[in-house]
């Protein structure tokens, strides 16, 4: 018997036949992995949907996850995963994954790609910011939800209009939900709303292709098209793609911009500290990258966001295609593995004082101290492999909206429900109401209420 045949499965529970512990991670997306972490460790074995699989955690175990060739992602995910973001790359391996990688990358990836996106940005941030100051109190969930759908609307169909954006809106809510409920495609299910939604999707994208040949646009879909020309990935393919993004922008904007307006609003010292930042880089007009780029404390806080909130409660799912060795523990060959995202970021050994929020973690000399497969909100390894595209798409949008929502306003916190929701991304409870009132460029404190 080899070495690796003597040591032991990783702890945890398979439970049922094919159910395993599927039910468990519906009724409750992150409590899952942490209930879990608590108690077998980082490492442990469950079954989802049939498949045996392992969480990795702790930095070695997960960067072994993301980086390791054996482990691939071709049949791994459950057949939510596999419906929602139907032929999606993040749901292939080898040479198409990498080619069709590389077209998104070009398209919200590279620096001057994002550059291009940010007056738009800006503008829509603003009116928002705007409206929100002249309401006095509002409740920001939902308006960050709508900003996000309208610029998705703006970066990608080319329809800015309320309709459409309340239309993506609703639609990838629902697609949301599907990850939270038994996959059974049933009149009056909330997983029928979703593949209706998902179907809608499909529509909306295709008639924006349409919309977009041949038309004069500089959004991120000219972009992916082009892009998609230089690399021979045909539209039929990049049409997958363009929904994952669709998807993934809406809700990988306004989550982060929902938790960094609670979380600064609840610490004075560190809305002080960035509003003087703000002030001192970009007082007024127009914030392109190179000013974004003086805002440092503005990223940690924006790096601190995505660390101390579960945003994702795990990766995609993997397979492993041989057996393999993990932290002392054997796993065999056809094993599911997943990436356990944020029990990964509240790990002591790595995060001192895990559960405490403070941007000074990311200070430069820190975190270039940290350890591969120890910050990891997008995943890890290369922008080439499964990391996702738009990480720094994610921090110039944080920083962005902080900028302007620093310049513009001073807010409070009053009283109410801020637990978390059980939802992919959870947010607070109450939907985050918010007193806003014009900031006195003397003044440079924010108020908790
Ligand atoms: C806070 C915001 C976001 C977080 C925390 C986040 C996190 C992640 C994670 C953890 C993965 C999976 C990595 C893996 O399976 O190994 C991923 C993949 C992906 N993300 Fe994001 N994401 C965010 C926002 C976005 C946005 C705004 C977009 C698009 C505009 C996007 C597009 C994608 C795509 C296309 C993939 C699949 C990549 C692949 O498999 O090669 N994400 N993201």
């Amino acid at each position: 018997m080899s070495q690796e045949q003597r040591l032991p499965l990783p702890p945890g529970r398979l439970g049922l036949p094919w159910l395993g512990e599927s039910l468990s991670l519906l009724r409750s997306n992150h409590g899952f992995y942490t209930d879990r972490l608590a108690a077998h460790g980082p490492i442990f074995k469950t079954r989802l949907f049939g498949n045996d699989f392992v969480v990795f955690s702790g930095h070695e175990a997960f960067h072994t996850f993301a980086t390791d060739p054996r482990i691939v992602r071709g049949d791994a995910d459950p057949i939510t995963a596999r419906q929602m973001f139907l032929d999606s790359l993040a749901l292939m391996d080898g040479a198409e994954h990498q080619t069709r990688k590389s077209v998104l990358v070009r398209a919200i990836g590279f620096r001057s790609a994002i550059e291009a996106y940010l007056p738009r940005m800006q503008g829509l941030m603003s009116e928002l910011i705007d409206s929100w100051r002249t309401q006095g109190t509002a409740t920001i969930r939902p308006d960050l939800q709508l900003f996000a759908a309208r610029l998705a609307g703006a970066l990608y169909t080319g329809d800015e209009s309320d309709g459409a954006a309340r239309e993506l809106s609703g639609i990838l809510a629902d697609m949301r939900a599907a990850f939270l409920t038994i996959p059974a495609d049933l009149p009056g299910t909330r997983y029928r709303r979703a593949m209706r939604g998902r179907n809608r999707l499909i529509e909306i994208v295709d008639a924006a292709i349409e919309r977009h040949r041949g038309a004069d646009y500089d959004d991120v879909l000219a972009r992916l098209l082009t892009a998609a020309g230089d690399a021979g990935v045909p539209v039929q393919t990049l049409r997958a793609d363009v929904r994952h993004l669709i998807f993934a922008s809406q809700a990988g904007l306004f989550a982060p911009l929902t938790l960094a307006t609670m979380e600064v609003g609840r610490h004075p010292e560190i809305a002080a500290r960035a509003r003087a930042e703000v002030l001192e880089v970009a007082p007024e007009g127009p914030i392109p990258m190179a000013v974004l780029d003086r805002l440092v404390y503005l990223e940690q806080i924006s790096k601190e966001v995505r660390r101390y909130f579960a945003l994702n409660s795990a990766t995609f799912f993997g397979r492993l295609t041989a057996p393999m060795e993990v932290g002392g523990y054997r796993i065999p060959a056809g094993w599911g593995a997943i990436g356990g995202i944020h029990i990964n970021m509240r790990n002591p050994d790595v995060f001192t004082d895990p559960d405490r929020f403070d941007p000074d973690r990311f200070e430069e000399k820190r975190q270039a101290a940290l350890a591969p497969g120890s910050y990891v909100p997008h995943g890890d390894g290369e922008f080439t492999h499964h990391r996702c595209p738009a990480e720094n798409l994610v921090t110039v949008a944080i920083k962005l909206y902080l900028a302007l929502l620093l310049r513009e306003t001073e807010w409070a916190i009053p009283e109410q429900d801020l637990a978390l929701t059980n939802e992919l991304f959870p947010l607070p409870t109450s939907g985050l109401t918010v007193e806003f009132r014009q900031l006195k460029r003397s003044s440079s404190a924010v108020t908790t209420g």
